[in-house]
């Protein structure tokens, strides 16, 4: 496995800086070259939670969001937005654990590119799924 740190955006929420946003979780995206995928390492701390002990589901669909659009970006450096995300909650992600999310890009038709990816637990278990379709932008 061959995995290269992606360099991230300052301002986002999820692979930002905290120079440049105060509330970015700062996670590295990772780009898996062999397989073609992203992957974010994470261990959630206690503001993240939603209820006490277990992380927000927005995080983490904030989280697969980032997966998903660098999958797209290793690939096609074009600029592509989230237009439809469907996220599928399968088991609690706990406060401290060890957890990976992945992304991938499954195909791309036209202006469309349709994702995929998901977080796992350090025992390999799916956590949360999520399925995208991400649209070429026009201008940004
Ligand atoms: C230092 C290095 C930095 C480098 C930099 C890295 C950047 C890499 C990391 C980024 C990290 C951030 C990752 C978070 C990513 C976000 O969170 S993006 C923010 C959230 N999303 C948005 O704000 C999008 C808001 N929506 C829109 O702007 C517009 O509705 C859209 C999606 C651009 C579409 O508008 P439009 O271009 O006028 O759309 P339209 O011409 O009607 O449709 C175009 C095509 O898309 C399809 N489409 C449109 N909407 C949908 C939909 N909801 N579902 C399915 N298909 C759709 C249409 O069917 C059409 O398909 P074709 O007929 O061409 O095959």
């Amino acid at each position: 496995m061959s995995l290269k740190v992606l360099p991230g955006t300052p301002s986002c929420f999820v692979c930002g800086d905290k120079k440049e946003n105060s509330r970015s979780l700062e996670l590295n995206i990772c780009w898996d070259e062999d397989d073609e995928h992203t992957s974010i390492s994470f261990v959630p701390d206690g503001s993240w939670c939603g209820y006490e002990g277990i992380v927000h589901g927005g995080i983490l669909a904030a989280i697969l969001d980032d997966a998903m659009a660098w999958a797209i970006k290793a690939l096609d450096d074009r600029t592509y937005v989230t237009a439809k995300m469907n996220v599928t909650f399968k088991r609690p992600v706990q406060l401290h654990g060890h957890y990976s999310a992945s992304g991938f890009l499954d195909r791309k038709e036209e202006r469309r590119a349709y994702t995929s990816a998901l977080i796992q637990d350090e025992d390999g278990n799916t956590c949360v799924e999520a399925k995208a379709v991400f649209v070429l932008t026009k201008a940004i």
